[in-house]
């Protein structure tokens, strides 16, 4: 049995139209299935969790949704340990794009109706759980902002989510401001002076498929660390042409880092956010918990540390 999880306004209604396209698939193939559409992020985790309790034999939850509806559901899916579907409907969908599940939505069901899964590692703080990436400073000022834009629903309506992120950066490059901040990973603290972003990453891409942490595992039980320091403005904006192949590692203004817990903390409030959704401006303080949760992926085994897909039931 399959739950289907719907968020219908993801992408700015693409959850929805999804969503028709999906059922009539899964009626054609003759799945069983449940759907459960969700309220809002808040109420979402209680939703599932009812939904998940009156029955055993879950193959996956497939989320129909961008990269928040998947992050709503998150301790839901690891506290029952039933592994997570993704059928993109989302902006940015960096969830999708970081597992290798496909943008089409016949061939994105195809993948979740197999039993190929990847043990992937989450990031957990006091805000919950995160699976891309936990950003804070500039890039997560342009998440706040795209979320409150009137573009991105203009983008989503013409069906081009990656634009609203583009508009994001030139719009909030504008009115951003570099400070001071100290990272602390796995115990050893560096300062950074006009940090523009502290981006900790457990998959490659955000912000609609920026590289920014290239060489991001989601199952090597670490987190890397990008940070983004003594940078101008003009620098900065010559610097996402790089970021978009990842190229931007070894250039002088940028570290990276790796470990198994990071905290961060700016010197005046800055945004974060975790898989594009607010988690306001405190502190950060995230460990990795490995092999958390099971997620279906096309590219299980590809992705794997040791070449090996999981089945998406058996334990351990
Ligand atoms: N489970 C949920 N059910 C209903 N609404 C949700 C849920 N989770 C999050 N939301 C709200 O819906 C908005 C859009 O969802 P989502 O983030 O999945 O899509 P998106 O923003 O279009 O895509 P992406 O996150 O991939 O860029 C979220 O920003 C949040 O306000």
């Amino acid at each position: 049995m399959y739950l289907l999880i719907i968020n219908p306004r993801s992408g700015g209604g693409a959850g929805e139209r999804t969503w028709h396209a999906v059922e009539a698939m899964l009626q054609a193939r003759g799945t069983a299935y449940e759907a459960l559409f969700t309220q809002s992020a808040d109420s979402a985790e209680s939703q599932v969790l009812h939904a998940l309790a009156h029955r055993e034999d879950w193959r996956a939850a497939i989320v129909i949704g961008g990269d928040g509806t998947i992050h709503s559901v998150l301790g839901a899916l690891r506290r029952r340990g039933v592994a997570l579907a993704v059928i993109p409907a989302g902006s940015g969908n960096d969830t999708a794009r970081g597992f290798g599940i496909p943008l089409a939505t016949e061939a994105a069901l195809d993948a979740a109706l197999q039993d190929r899964c990847l043990t992937a590692d989450v990031l957990s703080g006091e805000d919950g759980l995160t699976l891309t990436a936990v950003a804070s400073g500039f890039d997560a000022q342009v998440a706040v902002n795209v979320n409150n834009s009137r573009y991105k629903r203009l983008c989503n309506a013409i069906r081009a989510g990656q634009l609203a992120y583009l508009i994001g950066i030139l719009h909030t490059l504008m009115t951003f401001k570099p400070c001071r901040v100290s990272v602390t990973c796995d115990g050893k603290e560096e300062a950074f002076e006009t940090a523009w972003l502290v981006s900790i990453c457990n998959l490659p891409s955000y912000g609609g498929g920026l590289l920014i942490c290239p060489q991001a595992k989601a199952d090597d039980g670490l987190l890397d660390v990008c940070v983004v320091h003594g940078v101008s403005r003009g620098q900065l904006l010559r610097l996402f042409p790089t970021v978009v192949k990842g190229k931007h590692t070894t250039l002088p203004f940028v570290t990276m880092l790796r470990g198994r817990s990071v905290a961060v903390r700016f010197a005046e409030p800055r945004q974060a956010i975790g898989d594009g959704e607010s988690l306001g401006t405190a502190p950060l303080a995230v460990r990795c918990e490995p092999g958390a949760l099971r997620v279906l992926s096309p590219l299980a085994a590809a992705l794997s540390a040791d070449g090996v897909a999981r089945s998406c039931t058996a334990s351990g």
